[in-house]
């Protein structure tokens, strides 16, 4: 039964902080620092939509960006990433040549094949076979005059040509299978390869162009795992009607060349300006070089965690920004050189300014889950950039490789000692800092499946956060943070326990 005292509801107490108020008190927020605290639902999760500006031009249907990394986004990657509505950045920790193979792989890719068929030499062992199979994980190897895609389509060696092969010193000339149905590049499309696997009762079926070289493969397997996969949409397009794929380049005249080429002969759509700390005028004077020598083409600057340093670059030109100093998985630049912020505060200012500017953000590094590129988006971000959630993954670069019971593959950070000696040497072909200062680190992460299949669960996840925010897009969310409608609050670590799994003795913790 009711008493008859009721306290006198005080509307003057505020329920959670406004935007304004939690990241104007000088604390370094992270994402697991904050909450949201809900909106009200009047729409379906799959009425939202996370369509979004990665640059001022360039619209994604995904918000979702892989890191310029060498154990991140090479073609495969790329390939995938667009596949699934999003975008992929070829990192630059290779040479011109090297990297411009990746970028014209990646844009000349024909979604349905094989993005990287695998090509061996006739004089090539069974042993070598064996070897290359266990670190890549395939069933099949082209075989080609120069060992590669390009070369001469010699013939095909599959399980059936090799499981009984004894002497592993046999050359693959041997046992590879020549006299094989193949297609012509110029008119074949998918629909027909599926028909010609078919029909033929046959695993693979090489693409080749008028003079017989291997240009691409199309695959039973590949065919069966599309079908399987979850459909989440279009893929991002260029207005070239290839796959969109973005490409870092760094800040040294050498850069300058590689830019160039990146984009006259390799056609990129998307430049990024990778820098730990984009403020500088290295930084400003490429953006006007490329707006100057390149006018149309759209290129993000970065990496930038206040807002005088975003004005400065938005001034310059950029039409994106990268934002995030320190707060990645492999990041140690905030122990090394003191400087950096909370990746959710980093957001929130960078985002204030360059959102009233029209020109959007991309929150790079220290994504852990959903929740986090929920946090990321409803702060202000326009896409998120990840690493260490897209590596360990079948499209990452690298070989898997097992450690203590677990398949594992490489994920290095771009200041790590590793990549350093590597790219110094390859990117500039000289030792251009004598004293080597590490601001990354080398490991390894799990394998995590394929891109192709978790984006699309991820990207429902987000879009329930969504809901649960009561924001049916990307901007209505901002409106909401801008108006003071969407409240927040800071965690205590206790209250981060509590949001997490407790007190269970066993658990399975798997999203989809
Ligand atoms: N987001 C983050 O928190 C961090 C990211 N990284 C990643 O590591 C990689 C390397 O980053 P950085 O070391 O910042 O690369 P960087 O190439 O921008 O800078 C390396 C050094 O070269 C200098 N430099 C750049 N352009 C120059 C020019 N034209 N003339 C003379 N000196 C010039 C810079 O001032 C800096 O001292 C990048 O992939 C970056 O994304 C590294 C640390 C932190
Ligand atoms: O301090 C750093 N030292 C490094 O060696 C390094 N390498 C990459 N990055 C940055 O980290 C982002 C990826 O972070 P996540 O793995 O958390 O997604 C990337 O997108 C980069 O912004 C580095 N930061
Ligand atoms: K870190």
């Amino acid at each position: 039964m009711a008493t008859a005292w009721r306290p006198k509801f005080d509307d003057s107490i505020h329920d959670g902080f406004t935007a304004a108020k939690l990241f104007g008190q000088g604390v370094s927020y992270t994402y697991d620092d904050v909450i949201f605290l809900p909106g009200h639902i009047n729409f379906g999760a799959h009425e939202v939509d996370l369509s979004t500006n990665v640059t001022r031009n360039i619209r994604l249907r995904t918000p979702l960006v892989s890191s310029p990394m060498d154990t991140v986004t090479e073609a495969g990657m790329a390939v995938a990433m667009a596949t699934v509505g999003g975008m992929g950045v070829i990192h630059y920790n290779n040479s011109l040549e090297e990297q411009l193979h990746q970028v014209k792989t990646a844009k000349n890719h024909t979604p349905g094949f094989v993005v990287h068929p695998v090509c061996m030499l006739p004089s090539s062992t069974v042993a070598e076979l064996h070897s290359l199979r266990e670190r890549k994980g395939f069933t099949s190897v082209c075989v080609t005059d120069t060992g590669a895609v390009g070369g001469k389509l010699l013939g095909i060696v599959t399980t059936r040509d090799w499981d009984f092969v004894t002497d592993l010193h046999t050359p693959l000339s041997e046992i590879m299978t020549s006299d094989i149905e193949t297609a012509q590049y110029d008119t074949i499309t998918v629909e027909k390869a599926i028909q010609l696997l078919k029909s033929t009762k046959r695993g693979k079926l090489p693409i080749v162009n008028g003079g017989g070289e291997l240009v691409a493969l199309a695959t039973r397997a590949l065919f069966k795992e599309d079908a399987r996969m979850p459909f989440g949409g279009p893929a991002s397009v260029a207005p070239d009607g290839r796959l969109l794929v973005g490409a870092a380049v760094g800040t040294r005249e050498a850069d300058k060349e590689r830019l160039k080429a990146l984009r006259d002969v390799g056609h990129v759509d998307v430049v990024v300006l990778d820098s730990s700390q984009g403020d500088s005028t290295f930084q400003m004077q490429m953006v006007q070089h490329i707006k100057r020598e390149h006018p149309g083409l759209d290129v993000i600057c970065g990496n930038v965690v206040a807002t005088w340093q975003a004005r400065r670059l938005i001034e310059a030109g950029a039409d994106g920004l990268r934002v995030g100093m320190g707060s990645g998985s492999i990041c140690t630049t905030q122990e090394v050189c003191a400087v950096g912020r909370g990746q959710a505060t980093a957001v929130y200012h960078t985002a204030r300014l360059a959102n009233s500017l029209g020109v959007p953000i991309i929150a790079d590094g220290g994504v852990q889950n959903s929740g986090h590129i929920v946090k990321a988006l409803a702060l202000g971000a326009s896409a998120v950039m990840c690493g260490s959630m897209f590596a360990g993954t079948a499209e990452a670069p690298g070989d898997f490789m097992m450690i203590n019971g677990a398949r594992v593959k490489k994920y290095r950070g771009m200041g790590s000692l590793e990549a350093m000696t590597k790219g110094s040497e390859v990117r500039y072909h000289s030792d251009t800092q004598s004293l080597k200062i590490a601001q990354g680190v080398s490991g390894t992460v799990r394998d995590k499946g394929s891109v192709r299949r978790n984006v699309p669960f991820l990207v429902q996840a987000v879009k329930q956060g969504f809901q649960d925010l009561g924001a049916t897009s990307i901007v209505q969310a901002w409106q909401r943070l801008d108006g003071g409608e969407q409240r927040l609050e800071c965690r205590t670590g206790a209250a981060q326990a509590e949001g997490g799994v407790h007190d269970l003795h066993t658990f399975d913790k798997r999203s989809w």
